[in-house]
């Protein structure tokens, strides 16, 4: 049997390629290629954007997303062995998909993609927080990526939607909310992956805003936020005494409470400590 793309179905390429999962590189691959078209559908009109792909696998994502329409699919790979299938699929679309074999920790792909760029990764669940950390404190406005289509254990997705009150809410909510629309737009069962992992999963989408909804400097907001939910359970003038002696004055000209919790704290509370602390 072939598919719309006149490739074997994801099955036979794992069987064909010998890829069978590995633990140790996060590898659960997802090998219905209509969940994998819903996915790529998720990350919006590609046919004008580079899309940059981490861990393609045996590339169900990256055929969803090529079929789609994508302009052009950089993909980052650390498993030498999907290389074969991945070169398949890259004959079927001619100058469309290439593929880095790497560690997406260890490569800079800005350098190979031309604006506008999407990234859309079904992410190693072992490298994926701290991939999204990156991409959501660059040095630049605005961040070179329109939107991020990205698929987290369940829980993971929710402290990145997550808002002021919850348990979820911290560093990954107001860093990506700061700089973006955030939500949840698809929930997957284990089973959907093979093998299936012991958690849920959900997809996030989170589309870059013309602008930072409130103004702040990305290095203080960082700072502030990362040593405010640091400890978590602290009153704010003890978790962020380390921003110097008068830290009081500065909550307090941000209209904090200075024995208010991180977690109470608003993004638009966050924002204005950060240009208190800036103002310094
Ligand atoms: C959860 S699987 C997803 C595979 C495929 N995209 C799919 O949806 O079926 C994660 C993929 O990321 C790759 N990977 C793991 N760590 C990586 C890293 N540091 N850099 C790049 N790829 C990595 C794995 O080899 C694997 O192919």
């Amino acid at each position: 049997m072939s598919t719309i793309d006149h490739l074997p179905p994801l099955r036979s390429v794992i069987r064909d390629h010998d890829l069978s999962a590995r633990k140790s590189m996060g590898q659960n691959f997802l090998l219905d290629l209509n969940l994998t078209a819903k996915i790529a559908r998720q990350a919006g009109d590609l046919s004008a954007c580079d899309v940059l792909e981490i861990g393609p696998g045996p590339g169900g994502l990256t055929r969803g997303l090529l079929a789609q329409g994508a302009r052009r699919v950089l993909a980052i790979e650390k498993d030498a062995r999907c290389l074969p299938a991945l070169a398949e699929i890259a004959a079927v679309y001619p100058g469309r998909l290439e593929v880095m074999n790497g560690d997406a920790l260890e490569i800079d792909p800005l350098s190979a993609l031309t604006p506008p760029i999407r990234v859309a990764a079904n992410l190693p669940y072992n490298v994926g927080t701290e991939l999204l950390v990156r991409w959501l404190t660059p040095q630049i406005w605005p961040p070179y990526w329109q939107s991020l289509t990205l698929m987290f254990q369940r829980e993971v997705a929710e402290r990145i939607v997550a808002r002021p009150g919850s348990k979820a809410y911290g560093r990954l909510a107001i860093l990506a909310q700061w700089r973006a629309d955030a939500r949840i737009v698809m929930q997957l069962p284990p089973d959907a992956f093979t093998p299936p992992p012991k958690v849920s999963s959900s997809v996030v989408q989170i589309t870059a805003l013309p602008a930072p909804r409130y103004p702040a400097d990305p290095y203080v907001l960082s700072k502030v936020v990362a040593m405010a939910f640091n400890q978590r359970r602290k009153m704010l003038r003890a978790a962020l005494k380390g921003l110097g002696p008068d830290i009081e004055d500065r909550l307090l000209a941000a209209g904090i409470e200075p024995t208010e919790r991180a977690e109470r704290v608003s993004l638009e509370g966050f924002c204005a400590l950060a240009r208190a602390v800036a103002a310094t």
